[in-house]
């Protein structure tokens, strides 16, 4: 499990240390880590994998991130790499500087820098005798290195790239487009001008191979767009992480999910394993069940009971004969979690009974044509954590639509902006519906409502490396059956994942639950390495995804 923190706790779990005279200490353990991760890159673009002869430039801003970046430069020159610094703030970390310079590395200032790119800027007689380069000049410097760092912000950011520097971003990612072999790029803890808080990633940014962290990993680096921008993360311990407090948000791994995935003992029944109820399908749209049911079979579980009408139960057992199927109502039957919504749209029937299981007291899963009634539900209280609602971001906009016309809400963000900061919009939809909220896309996010009433804070959950081959229409109805059967289980057994931590308990459970759904979803589009997951296949995949672990 990665816990991944925002940059106002790691700061205040530095701020200790920092009064105590350790700053410079800090700075130095972070940059070494740095710096060994960029060797590692370096020895890889020698032939003989040596770094004599490797040439790495260092993009340096105004604050401690640009500090971090000249010590590792520092380091670097110390292992025989010829480094410069390209100055890109109007002035830059005195100790990191002199470092640098001490062992040969030079230094030049970015042309054009001012206070666009700085809104602190302060002319700063430290760095103005430095030569000074175009930003064509820069450029060639960049595309002819063997490595970048990107140590123009971190965690002190506000806002995206500005002025000169960005506009040099803008070149580089321009000629990257066409010369895929250019160096290789190492960000200093965030990616510069991604939100280390929501991961937002505000154009132009320069997207890295790999990233180095300090003391923790950032909300930004476990979810969309940051985490896509962030290529693959190292975490260096500089002393604080003793002192962190809780995360912001829990990236749920494999071996956690294969870990905390439920499986049955020698005294479970069909019944104690969780009974799931499935209302989903109408004659027009019968795929949605056939999937979604398919999905929950496959994922294991104890008994499925499908209500739909005489030819969408038809194609369901067809396809699942383990699947107990009838045209009851929702209140006839005993269940221990729904499953309601994907595939219903324009059907009374089946209409009726997605609204009667919103209305029911059990936990369920309300995917698709089960958001728009969760949502109006929402005018008559709130739905409770139990409820987990399963919406991309075009779905969690119209929510948003109905919730704003409800007056729950003054600001009804388009899909776009959920696009953005997806953990920011899926913690908002979550406080004001009251429900759990899984919000699909490249990174999965599930938020529990929390309650300021209660003071139950809220439990922020994210699930990586699903395949991009996922976005095919279908996989959601996959998703939903897998999401069913594990929410069915924890609603008979509900300490059952209380071993991923103190916060997987009452109402977190569920945000639990689907954190699991949505990482074996996301480990069966690659169990057969990378290529396209049908998702009859996908739903195949599940089983040998639970079949991978010992018990
Ligand atoms: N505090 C510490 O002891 C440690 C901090 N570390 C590093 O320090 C970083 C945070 O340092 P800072 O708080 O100095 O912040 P940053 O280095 O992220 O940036 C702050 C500076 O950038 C300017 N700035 C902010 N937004 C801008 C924008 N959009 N465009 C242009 N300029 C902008 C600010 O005016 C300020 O001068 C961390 O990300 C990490 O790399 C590490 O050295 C570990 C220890
Ligand atoms: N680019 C992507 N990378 C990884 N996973 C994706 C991507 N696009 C979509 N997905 C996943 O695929 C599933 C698609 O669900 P959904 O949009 O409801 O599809 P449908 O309704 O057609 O079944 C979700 O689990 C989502 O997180």
């Amino acid at each position: 499990m990665i816990d991944a923190y925002t940059g106002a706790s790691v700061r205040a779990a530095e701020q200790p240390l920092l009064d105590a005279g350790y700053g410079d200490i800090l700075m130095r353990r972070a940059a070494l880590g740095l710096s060994r991760v960029c060797e590692t890159h370096l020895r890889r673009a020698n032939r003989k994998g040596l770094l004599s002869g490797t040439t790495a430039i260092i993009l340096v801003g105004s604050g401690n991130n640009g500090g971090d970046g000249l010590w590792a430069g520092s380091f670097l020159r110390r292992a025989g790499v010829m480094v410069t610094a390209i100055l890109t703030g109007s002035k830059a970390h005195p100790q990191g500087l002199k470092a640098l310079r001490a062992l040969g590395g030079s230094v030049v200032r970015l042309e054009g820098q001012d206070e666009a790119s700085d809104p602190n800027a302060e002319p700063d007689a430290s760095i103005a005798g430095f030569h000074t380069v175009d930003r064509g000049q820069a450029l060639s410097k960049l595309t002819s290195a063997h490595l970048v760092v990107d140590a123009v912000l971190g965690t002190g950011a506000s806002g995206g790239l500005r002025g000169e520097v960005a506009a040099l971003v803008q070149d580089f990612n321009a000629f990257q487009r066409t010369s895929p072999t250019g160096p290789r790029i190492v960000a200093c803890d965030v990616v510069s001008g991604v939100d280390a808080d929501t991961g937002e990633a505000p154009e132009p940014v320069l997207k890295a191979h790999a990233t180095v962290t300090f003391g923790a990993a950032k909300v930004a680096h476990v979810v969309a767009p940051g985490e896509q921008v962030s290529g693959q993360l190292t975490v260096i311990p500089i002393g604080i992480e003793e002192r962190l407090e809780d995360p912001s948000v829990f990236r749920l791994e494999a071996r956690d999910i294969l870990k905390a995935w439920p499986r049955p003992t020698p005294t479970d029944t069909k019944y104690t394993r969780g009974v799931l109820g499935v209302v989903a399908g109408t004659p027009s749209y019968p795929g949605a069940a056939i999937m979604s049911t398919n999905a929950a079979v496959n994922s294991g579980a104890g008994m499925i009971r499908f209500l739909g009408d005489a030819t969408t139960r038809g194609m369901v057992l067809a396809q699942s004969p383990e699947v107990v199927c009838s045209d009851d109502q929702p209140w006839d039957v005993h269940v221990q979690a729904w499953l309601a919504g994907p595939g219903v749209a324009d059907d009374e029937s089946q209409s009726a009974r997605v609204q009667a299981v919103i209305e029911s007291p059990e936990p369920a899963v309300l995917d698709a044509g089960a958001l728009t009634p969760a949502a109006q539900a929402v005018a008559d209280g709130r739905l409770g954590a139990q409820k987990i609602l399963t919406p991309h971001a075009g779905e969690l906009e119209q929510v948003f639509e109905w919730l704003k016309g409800f007056g729950v809400t003054d600001d009804a963000p388009d899909r776009d902006r959920i696009e953005a900061a997806p953990v920011h919009w899926a913690r908002e939809a979550a406080r004001l519906t009251g429900a759990t909220v899984l919000l699909k896309g490249a990174t999965t996010i599930i938020a529990s409502p929390g309650s300021d009433e209660d003071g139950v804070e809220q439990v922020c959950l994210s699930i990586g490396q699903a395949s991009p081959w996922l976005a095919t229409a279908g996989s959601g109805d996959t998703l939903a059956g897998i999401l069913g059967t594990v929410v069915a289980h924890v609603a008979e057994h509900p300490d059952a994942l209380r071993n991923l931590g103190a916060w997987a308990r009452e109402d977190g459970r569920w945000a639990a639950a689907a954190a699991l759904g949505a990482g074996v979803h996301a480990l069966a589009s690659r169990v057969d390495g990378e290529g396209p997951v049908p998702p009859t296949v996908l739903a195949a995949n599940v089983r040998k995804v639970l079949r991978t672990t010992r018990q």
